[in-house]
Order: C-alpha cells, then sequence, then structure tokens
C-alpha cells in the first residue's frame, strides 16, 4: 500500500538578483532581474508502508523543499503529492495528526520549559490518550535515555540530547509515517547510534514509515532499505544500496602511501578522489586495470612506501555518483 505518492512534482522559486554597486540598486528599483530557481524539477517516487527511504543529495538539491512539500508545509508549483492519501498543504492539520517532524536544525519544543513540560503540551496538542503516552513514553525513554533530563529546560540540553528529545517527541502520538530532516546532524558517534537503533525499532515494532534526508552515509548503511539521490531538483537514483553496490562493485579504491610527495604526479589509469598529505587514494575499474598493474606502474615512477586495497565504500560511490551524475 502506498502511503506517499508523488507526481511530477515541482517546485520553484522566484528570487530577485541585485545587480552589484549603486546604479544595482537603481537598475533593481526600476526593473528588477527576475530568476526561476527550480528546487524540485519534476519528481515521481511512490514508498509504501513500513519502508525506511533515505533522500540524499548534494547542498542545494532540493531534499528539504521536497520534504516540506511532503509534510505541507509549502504548496507545490505543479505536479501531485499525496500523504497517506491526501494533500497535505491542503489537509495541514489532519496531515499533522498523522505524521511526525523533525527538522535537525530545528526544534518543535518549548525552548524555555522542562522537556517533561514540552511534552506534556505534545499529548495535549495531539489530544493523546493518557494510555498511550505512558506506553510510548516507557518504550522511547529506554532507548532514548530521557528520563536523564526530562526535568531539564530544552535550551539546557545538549545538541544530542536535544535530537533524542525531538525525535522522541515526534512519535508520541503514534504517526504513520515520519519525516527526519538530518536527524543526526552535528552528533556524536554513540549519539549517532543512538537515534539510528531507536529509528530502526521504532520502525520494525509499529511498522512506521521513516523518510529522512542526510549526509551521513552510516544513516544511510544501517537504516534505509531504498536511498532516492535528487541532483538540481531531479531524480538520478531510486534503488536499493546494494544494487547501487553491485554497480560499483567493479570499482576499487588504492590507497598509497609515498615516500615523499610525488612531483608532477602523473596516472594513465585510475583517477586520484582523495589526496592526505603524502597518501593518496586512488580509484580505479578492474576491467581497466588491475591492482597490480596500478601497483607497477606508480613504483616504476615514484617511491612508495605501503600501499592497501579497499573496496569502494558507500560514500566514495555517492560522491561519484553526484560528480558524473547515475547513468
Ligand atoms: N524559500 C526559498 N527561496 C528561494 N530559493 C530557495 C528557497 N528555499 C530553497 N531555495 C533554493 O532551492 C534549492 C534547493 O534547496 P533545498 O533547501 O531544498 O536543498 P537541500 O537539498 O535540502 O540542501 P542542503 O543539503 O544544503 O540542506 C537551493 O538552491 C535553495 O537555495
Amino acid at each position: 500500500m502506498n502511503v506517499i505518492e508523488v507526481k511530477d512534482l515541482k517546485r520553484y522559486f522566484t528570487i530577485y538578483k541585485r545587480p552589484p554597486g549603486i546604479t544595482g540598486i537603481f537598475k533593481s528599483m526600476i526593473k528588477p532581474k527576475r530568476i526561476i530557481k527550480k528546487a524540485v524539477d519534476g519528481i515521481s517516487f511512490n514508498v509504501t508502508k513500513g519502508e525506511i527511504v533515505g533522500i540524499l543529495g548534494p547542498n542545494g538539491a532540493g531534499k528539504s523543499t521536497t520534504i516540506k512539500m511532503l509534510t505541507g508545509i509549502l504548496v507545490p508549483t505543479e505536479g501531485i503529492v499525496r500523504v497517506n492519501g491526501r494533500e497535505p498543504f491542503k489537509n495541514r492539520i489532519k496531515n499533522a495528526m498523522e505524521i511526525g517532524v523533525v527538522f535537525g536544525q530545528r526544534t518543535q519544543l518549548w525552548w524555555n520549559l522542562p522537556l517533561r513540560e514540552s511534552f506534556d503540551l505534545i499529548r495535549t496538542i495531539y489530544k493523546i490518550p493518557t494510555e498511550i503516552y505512558n506506553k510510548n513514553y516507557k518504550i522511547f525513554s529506554e532507548i532514548l535515555e530521557l528520563d536523564r533530563f526530562i526535568d531539564t529546560p530544552v535550551r539546557q540540553l545538549s545538541l544530542g540530547q536535544r535530537m533524542r528529545a525531538e525525535i522522541g517527541a515526534s512519535l508520541l502520538h503514534n504517526p504513520k509515517i515520519v519525516f527526519f530532516d538530518e536527524p543526526t546532524i552535528g552528533l556524536d558517534v554513540v549519539a549517532k547510534q543512538r537515534i539510528r537503533e531507536f529509528i530502526k525499532r521504532v520502525n520494525e515494532k509499529s511498522n512506521v514509515t521513516v523518510i529522512l534526508t542526510t549526509h551521513d552515509m552510516g544513516d544511510i548503511e544501517k537504516l534505509c532499505d531504498r536511498i532516492i539521490i535528487i541532483d538540481n531538483g531531479k531524480i538520478i537514483y531510486d534503488g536499493s544500496i546494494n544494487k547501487i553496490k553491485e554497480i560499483y562493485a567493479k570499482e576499487r579504491v588504492l590507497v598509497v602511501d609515498f615516500e615523499i610527495e610525488p612531483v608532477d604526479f602523473e596516472l594513465t589509469m585510475g583517477r586520484v578522489i582523495k589526496e592526505e598529505g603524502t597518501r593518496k587514494h586512488i580509484l580505479f575499474n578492474r576491467d581497466e586495470c588491475s591492482a597490480p598493474e596500478l601497483v607497477n606502474y606508480l613504483s616504476a615512477k615514484y617511491s612508495i612506501k605501503d600501499f592497501m586495497l579497499k573496496e569502494t565504500d558507500i560514500e566514495h560511490i555517492i560522491g561519484h555518483i553526484y560528480e558524473h551524475k547515475f547513468k
């Protein structure tokens, strides 16, 4: 069953550009220069109940704009968007009752109130029956350890504590779908793990559909069955992570430590994807050359201290897709 349906969805913004300098100010007063920014430019996808879908893309790709249309915050310029069978921007209140939303950079909690009172307000706003509230709070608190800071004002919470609180808060009313915009941004490794564990558990136990945007490949690998990659407002990949890995399975990375920084470094096979002092990460395709061939080539020209062969990880793969587009 599709809980989200998106068809040829577009959102354009009109931006007024002012030429530089004083003359620019006058010019823009007489005839402002209008530019249409196609933030989301005709995307289509469906999501079925219980899926965890990661929306990925470089900065400015259109991820947040997509989430904002799905949650009813933004009205689309064109196209169809349905969440739980409704158009979110037309049914904002009904929609809000059935979804949970966390924008990593913003808070839905009351800054000056202790967390407990923020939760109480959410219980009242969403009319959550006491029994459900108590049950959810108990489960969430166990994994997210909310009791440790439930009486602390939100403004005094650390980023990790606040994100645990935000994610717990977004699920108190048993939403069918949750939207997380960068839920682990700025968190340390342990806090990230705890949040991922929690999302996974709620998804498995309650079959909640999860849509998340992230730049963190750990979130993607640990959580998502499926990824949608957006670039320039268009979908360039929609499918499983495994499929992407298979496509890129022929690629390997040779990490080479040189004795000294090579002068006029040249490569006739593969390409450098990362440099750290005298260490270079060279990506090559096994169909085009073998690792020994590459090592022989390099050692004939430069002085090599050490080398190591690596599978391409998801971070490299996604970076590659962003740079070259998916074919
Ligand atoms: N209100 C707005 N007015 C004008 N342009 C906007 C507005 N909101 C977004 N944009 C533009 O639309 C494009 C997509 O923005 P969006 O925030 O959706 O990107 P994103 O993929 O979420 O990026 P990031 O990873 O940096 O958060 C960007 O070029 C952005 O500048």
